[in-house]
């Protein structure tokens, strides 16, 4: 009989308990999604698929659309059509097809002329489109940040953003649970983005695989919700599947008056804080894995290498091979020591920038354009920075810090004062680092290539990156002196973060007025039809196996930011591992790279002794190229979690063997230029005469898929009955959930915008009012 006591559980089994559609015996879990963000990098294929397919989005109510990584960031006071305003053709189409998409699928979507228009992880939080116990999804990795609302927030594939498009489900299984308690007060000059840098150096890139953290503790409790959205963005950097923080008051007052959250002091409001003041980990819940950190242990922190793992206190100097005992660590420092341009033993404060970056999804809200804006007023950028940036991460970001003179502050410091977007984050638009040039960046990676091919990242704080544009070197902020002067500026207008205004409405109007490409409206949405979509079968693989001995290999690395602007999935191939395998912009390859020799050119597998492959970016892309290449199985001892993911939903077989004699004897075959044999009917790995190298494990669920070629989408599509009910429990339990905000006010889809009018005075300004939604 099962027990009447329900065992403790932690923030994340509540969450995830509460979103289960269906569970198989093998663990296998159809997850209901309630809040699913999408941007135009990752979304093109999953539109085409459901075009393909005559499949709709089942849910518009619960999708939000935006455009942010691949836009501009100068002034679009010329704006007419995202058409005309984007001069680079390949960005121009991904931008133009999302609007495509949006119109003939009936989604919401705040286009470039929309105020509320700016990095899909800021716009959700800032509508009150994320909310606590909520599950979240989007086509990218950082969509952990919403976890600081106590939702379960992750990141997925363009495959599984077709998955949820069709179903508004995922497949997946249970991640282990880890906490990271950091308790005391916050020394000065250190920051949410200190500890989270300080977290992942203490853990590693890899510390947090196959788990979602939970951040708890004195420290984080006292963290507004931006600086808790900071710590839950980079929780992917720490190879976690998300992050989590317990909602509380701090969460609920974040919320009020949030056109998408209940509306403030009504019934629902009431009855959503009493569910979500359940939502926190049971007093004897268990963790897998415990981490404790003191806050007087953590310093502003910067990163000197090319993994986010690889950070140190300002005060320190750059660590050299020797400081570190593991091998695969050694190899990485030598690398990225040669990359970073830089000698061991030097001072971080001796080392010259660039270029400064304060933007991202990482820190680019108001609070973070405050913080930044205190240390740099009244002075002047270094003369030897190249250029200096404020990105806002939204419209309203932007608005909001205008209304306080902050754009002042800073554009008479000599930064840049820009749009809204993702901008030399990851420089898929025109903002970019030259090869070599140094950059002190507010953003969350510093691989290689990043920012730009050659492009050297230092991570950092809004406010140690405010100090570096100082100075002109990597810099201690507790070092600066007091601003000079008091914010001079326009009259304080406080705008409520979400206000919607004409000129938003204006543009959505506009998109929905073009006449929709015919090549691209879908069909009337016929029957789903389980058999489309299928992929090609995996049982025996037999080929060449490529050697690769690198640690922490990003999907960066196997696919450079350039080639993401494709809205196919397919020729991806020549851009493989793009850094690694050709000279600096030229198609001349390099001799030394595996790829390039024989007789590994036609290679079939990959065998990696390094861990965390795939870690980083959840671009669906890495697998596509390594596809188009031929690549269709991979070896190594562990994964990036999304990349893992998104390889199996393309057939392809992502094998783990841990570090020891049999990963060596597969990669000494592989060396040896000889073939191997991937047999996952019998789950065995051999050499070209048929001896066994290694067995090794694959989720039932998925060898079945993949053996049979099948399609996630048509399989869960057979579970129709059962997502129904769930909506029906959820529609009960939750109600406002349902579309709550646009669709709830329009009373149908899709989802229109509409705008509501904002008072103003009469010199235009926009007043404080409560706004009725
Ligand atoms: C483009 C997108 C897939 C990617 C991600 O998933 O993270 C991007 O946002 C990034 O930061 O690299
Ligand atoms: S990490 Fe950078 S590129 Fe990715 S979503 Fe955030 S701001 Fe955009």
């Amino acid at each position: 009989m099962p027990s009447a006591v329900k065992p403790p559980q932690t923030l994340y089994d509540k969450v995830f308990a509460d979103h289960i559609v269906e569970e198989k015996d093998d663990g296998t879990i159809l997850l209901y999604i309630d809040r699913h963000l999408v941007h135009e990098v990752t979304s093109p294929q999953a539109f085409e698929g459901l075009r393909n397919a005559s499949r709709k989005v089942r849910r518009p109510d619960c999708t939000l659309a935006t455009v942010d990584h691949n836009i501009p960031t100068t002034s679009r006071k010329n704006l007419t059509t995202t058409a005309k305003f984007i001069e680079e053709a390949e960005s121009r189409t991904q931008c133009t097809t999302l609007e495509d998409n949006v119109k003939a699928f009936g989604l919401t979507y705040f286009g470039l002329g929309d105020k509320r228009q700016g990095i899909v992880h800021i716009i959700g939080p800032e509508q009150g489109f994320t909310l606590p116990g909520t599950t979240v999804v989007c086509g990218d990795s950082h969509t952990s940040t919403h976890g600081a609302f106590g939702a379960l927030a992750f990141g997925i594939g363009t495959s599984e953003v077709e998955h949820v498009l069709a179903t508004q489900t995922v497949i997946t299984r249970r991640s282990k649970n880890m906490r990271v308690q950091v308790d005391g007060d916050l020394p000065a000059g250190v920051s949410s983005k200190d500890i989270i840098l300080h977290v992942i150096g203490v853990i590693g890139t890899a510390g947090g695989t196959g788990a979602v953290i939970e951040f708890c503790g004195s420290a984080i409790r006292g963290l507004s919700m931006e600086a808790r959205m900071s710590i839950c963005n980079m929780s992917i950097e720490a190879g976690a599947r998300a992050g989590m923080i317990s909602p509380d008051e701090t969460t609920f007052n974040y919320l009020k008056g949030r056109p998408l959250a209940p509306k403030p002091d009504s019934a629902e409001w009431k009855k959503a804080v009493a569910y979500w003041s359940t939502l926190n980990s049971d007093a004897d819940a268990k963790f897998d894995i415990d981490v404790f950190i003191n806050t007087k242990d953590i310093a502003p922190t910067v990163s000197w290498g090319t993994s986010p793992q690889d950070v140190i206190p300002i005060t320190g100097a750059v660590p050299g091979p020797d400081d570190f005992q593991d091998e695969d660590k050694r190899k990485a420092c030598i690398r990225a020591l040669e990359y970073m341009g830089l000698t061991a033993g030097t001072p971080m404060q001796e080392i010259e920038v660039d270029k400064v970056f304060i933007g991202s999804c990482t820190n680019a809200r108001i609070e973070d354009l405050r913080a930044a804006a205190k240390v740099v007023e009244g002075k002047k950028v270094a003369p030897n920075l190249k250029r200096a940036m404020i990105v806002p991460g939204s419209g309203l970001v932007k608005r909001q810090a205008e209304s306080e003179g902050l754009d002042k502050i800073f554009t008479e410091a000599g930064f840049e004062w820009r749009e809204a977007g993702c901008s030399m984050c990851l420089g898929m638009n025109p903002d970019i680092l030259s090869p070599g040039e140094r950059c002190a960046s507010t953003s969350n990676r510093n691989f290689e290539g990043r920012q730009g091919a050659g492009g050297r990242t230092h991570l950092m704080s809004p406010v140690m990156a405010a100090a570096a544009a100082i100075v002109g070197k990597l810099a201690d902020v507790r070092k600066l002196a007091p601003p000079t002067t008091t914010a001079k500026s326009s009259p304080k207008i406080e705008l409520n973060a979400h206000v919607a205004d004409l000129e938003s409405d204006d543009d959505l109007d506009r998109l929905l007025d073009e006449p929709a490409d015919p090549q691209s409206t879908p069909s009337p949405f016929a029957a789903p039809d389980a058999s489309k979509g299928a992929m090609a079968s995996f049982t025996i693989l037999r080929g060449i196996a490529a050697p690769m001995d690198i640690a922490n290999i990003d999907t960066d690395a196997i696919i450079p930011k350039q080639f993401l602007k494709t809205i196919k999935r397919s020729g991806l191939g020549s851009a493989l591992f793009h850094a690694w395998r050709y000279e600096a912009g030229t198609d001349n390859e390099k001799p030394d790279f595996v790829l390039n020799k024989e007789p590994y050119r036609k290679s079939k597998i990959l065998v990696c002794t390094g861990p965390n492959f795939g870690c980083g970016s959840s671009r669906e892309h890495a697998p596509w190229a390594l596809l188009d290449f031929g690549i269709t199985c991979v070896i190594a001892p562990s994964y990036g979690d999304i990349f893992f993911n998104n390889t199996f939903k393309n057939g392809m077989l992502p094998l783990v063997i841990p570090p020891g004699a049999e990963l060596d004897a597969i990669a000494a075959e592989a060396k040896a230029g000889k073939e191997i044999e991937v047999d996952l009917p019998s789950q065995t790995i051999r050499d070209a005469n048929g001896k066994e190298l290694a067995k090794f494990e694959v989720e039932e669920f998925r060898k079945h898929c993949l053996i049979n070629g099948f399609d996630d989408i048509g399989l869960t599509m057979a579970s129709e009955e059962k997502i129904l009910k769930f909506e029906g429990k959820r529609t009960r339990e939750w109600p406002w959930l349902d579309g709550s905000g646009y669709l709830a006010k329009h009373g149908r889809g899709p989802v229109k915008v509409e705008a509501v009018p904002v008072p103003k005075t009469n010199r235009g300004e926009v007043l404080k009012e409560p706004l009725e939604w």
